[in-house]
């Protein structure tokens, strides 16, 4: 039976070999690996990455392909097929009764574009919240304009929030670029592979959940000089310097900002990570920030 690609399920097959060597070399397989895959749709991921990995777990949406894709795919002793959507899926309780394929370690996957964020959500865990065991290593396949706001340097237009979140959990670089022809159908967007390596920034923030707030506010409105978008910190928020440094601008904001070689006229994209912690490190513990 020939499976029509479904739109609701974001389904554009990859069809270029380069492309999908390049996801398999970024991958950095070897025979320990134990890895998730996000929508296999057709297999042709699956197939390039079984032979080289100790087992690998897939989870596919789609029932219809689900219904012969494990029998096309083989490799019975290795490669567990799941049925169900990644966002919502408890994977350890699935996983409970296949020792094999427990403690998956890299996370390898041409992802539906829609749900890129939650799915990125899922596999990091959020700034306040990082994934309890986080994976070694994870290769995805996105929208290319996603990609570089993930990996996009502090100063540059694409830095965004998405940066700052995504870069304090995991390192983040570009692989390679996909063009839309590549795929079957093709999407409107061109895309690209990345390779997050999850770690822990240093230095961490003291308090996570005000450093992702703060980083919100920060971002509320792109255009916005930081310290505007940041006046919904009260005062109580503003950290311990001495009231005689303070001016009466800004509820002390400037003062702030200078204190720590941050221009005050700056806008949210051209902090650097490391200026996102030190300034959440300032703020006063308390209730966090209002937002
Ligand atoms: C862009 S296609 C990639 C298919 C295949 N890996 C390839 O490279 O040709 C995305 C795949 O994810 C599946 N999918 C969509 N939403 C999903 C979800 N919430 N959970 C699991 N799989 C999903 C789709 O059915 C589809 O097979």
């Amino acid at each position: 039976m020939v499976h029509r690609p479904r739109k609701q399920f974001g389904q554009h097959w990859l069809r270029s070999e380069k492309a999908l060597d390049n996801i398999i070399a970024a991958a950095e397989l070897s025979e320990g690996d134990r890895v998730l895959e996000i929508g296999p749709g057709q297999g042709v991921l699956t197939r390039k990455l079984l032979p080289k990995v100790q087992s690998a777990v897939a989870v596919e949406i789609d029932r219809d392909l689900c219904k012969v894709l494990a029998q096309k795919i083989g490799y019975f002793d290795k490669f567990l097929l799941l049925q169900g959507d990644i966002l919502t899926l408890d994977l350890p309780a699935h996983l409970a009764s296949f020792p094999n394929f427990q403690n998956l370690n890299k996370v390898v996957a041409n992802i539906p574009y829609n749900i890129t964020g939650p799915i990125l959500e899922k596999l990091l865990g959020r700034i306040a919240t990082p994934a309890s065991a986080p994976y070694d290593l994870i290769v995805l396949l996105v929208q290319k304009e996603v990609a570089e706001r993930l990996y996009a340097k502090p100063g540059s237009r694409a830095f965004g929030a998405l940066s700052v979140r995504v870069q304090y959990l995991a390192e983040c670089e570009l692989i390679c670029s996909v063009p839309a022809r590549d795929f079957y159908p093709p999407p409107k967007v061109d895309s690209a592979v990345v390779r997050l390596r999850p770690r822990q920034f240093e230095p961490q923030a003291n308090d996570a959940k005000k450093l992702e707030s703060l980083v919100r506010l920060g971002f509320a409105e792109k255009r916005k000089m930081l310290r505007n978008n940041l006046k919904a910190i009260s005062d109580r928020f503003l950290p311990a310097i001495p009231s005689a440094s303070l001016n009466e601008n800004e509820y002390g904001l400037t003062d702030l900002l200078e204190k720590l070689n941050i221009n005050p006229q700056a806008r949210a994209e051209e902090l650097s990570l490391a200026q996102w912690v030190a300034l959440s490190n300032c703020l006063q513990d308390g209730e966090g920030i209002k937002s």
